[in-house]
């Protein structure tokens, strides 16, 4: 039986002097939403690249459904991919750029206007492609991705260029595709996003992967059972609750970050001491946080903090 999804093992790639990938390795399964994150320059497109065969690697294999892209026949049903929503005929309209694509592929032209539909484009469907927005082409490379109705789908930074309708219909895409059993790969740098929409999240930071986790896994490990104390007497509220053993931090104006005690006890000791405090609950880390501390050490390009800016 064929391995369902997406696999690639020990990927290594060198463009030149960089290494772009050095054994990069994960899965993608079927009814998941996994997401791709990782610096500019980190490896995203290029893994994705050559899963779709559009780059040989030095070393490793990648694997749709158990086969290499390049052995697939029909590969349009087999993965739906959107690379770059700019790479289309300017003067052929957004049907008829689909119409070409699904004769290459031996694909029935009444499936275009299913596609069409799908995506939210009819009333554009018939302009040319060129006058199109980000947006709309970002629909249209979709729409041309589900030509094949295919069960992996990979889609390299889809939120690009959407309005906040456009996001909200790409988060509902994203989920419903993978509900209906699809194996989908999305790489976002919108952290946001991705925490609204994928499952399970490989962080990719010099060409590996630095993290391959579920997304409930990280964010509960990056929140570590702290708590959050939000009061105007953050001094004095870390003096008592260090005295009961607490470690206490400041994570922001007026908030407290603590850990150690568990919040019904925090809130009777900051009462018994009569420290006002107007909030005592879960802190919950974000994606961004689990990202940017993942990722602190793997950034290939990286700005110089504000104050070392020279003016
Ligand atoms: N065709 C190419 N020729 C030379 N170097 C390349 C080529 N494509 C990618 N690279 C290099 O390989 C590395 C990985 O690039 P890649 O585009 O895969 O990163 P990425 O994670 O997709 O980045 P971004 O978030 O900026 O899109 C970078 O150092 C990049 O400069």
């Amino acid at each position: 039986m064929s391995t369902p999804g997406i696999v690639v093992a020990g990927l290594r790639k060198r463009y030149g002097g960089t290494l772009a990938l050095d054994g990069l390795s994960f899965t993608v399964r079927p009814g998941v939403v996994t997401g791709l994150v990782g610096p500019n320059g980190a490896g995203k497109s290029t893994a994705m690249r050559v899963i779709l065969g559009l780059d040989a690697v030095d070393e490793g294999t990648a694997l749709i459904g158990g086969t290499p892209y390049r052995s697939l026949r029909r590969p349009l049903s087999h993965v739906g991919s959107l690379l770059d929503a700019a790479a289309l005929h300017p003067a052929r309209s957004g049907r008829g750029h689909l119409l070409w694509l699904a004769h290459a592929q031996g694909l029935a032209a009444r499936r275009v206007d299913q596609v069409i539909e799908q995506v939210g484009l009819a009333p554009a469907a018939r302009r040319k492609a060129g006058g199109y927005s980000l947006g709309m082409r970002q629909r249209l490379g979709i729409a041309a991705a589900l030509l094949g109705d295919p069960p992996i789908i990979m889609l390299d930074e889809p939120f690009n260029g959407m309005d906040p309708d456009g996001i909200v219909w790409m988060r509902g895409f994203l989920r419903s595709s993978a509900a209906q059993g699809r194996a989908v790969l999305v790489s976002s740098h919108l952290m946001g996003e991705m925490q609204d929409t994928a499952d399970h999240l490989v962080v990719v930071g010099r060409g590996r992967a630095i993290a391959d986790a579920g997304m409930a896994d990280l964010l509960s490990a990056a929140s570590r059972n702290r708590v959050a104390v939000r009061t105007t007497a953050a001094a004095h509220a870390a003096r008592v609750l260090a005295h009961a053993g607490a470690s206490v931090a400041a994570s922001g104006r007026d908030t407290l970050a603590v850990s150690g005690l568990a919040a019904e006890r925090i809130v009777a000791l900051l009462t018994r001491s009569a420290v006002p405090f107007s909030e005592v609950s879960a802190h919950r880390a974000t994606l961004e946080d689990v990202y940017l501390e993942l990722t602190g050490g793997a950034a290939e390009f990286r700005a110089a903090p504000p104050a070392e800016v020279s003016r």
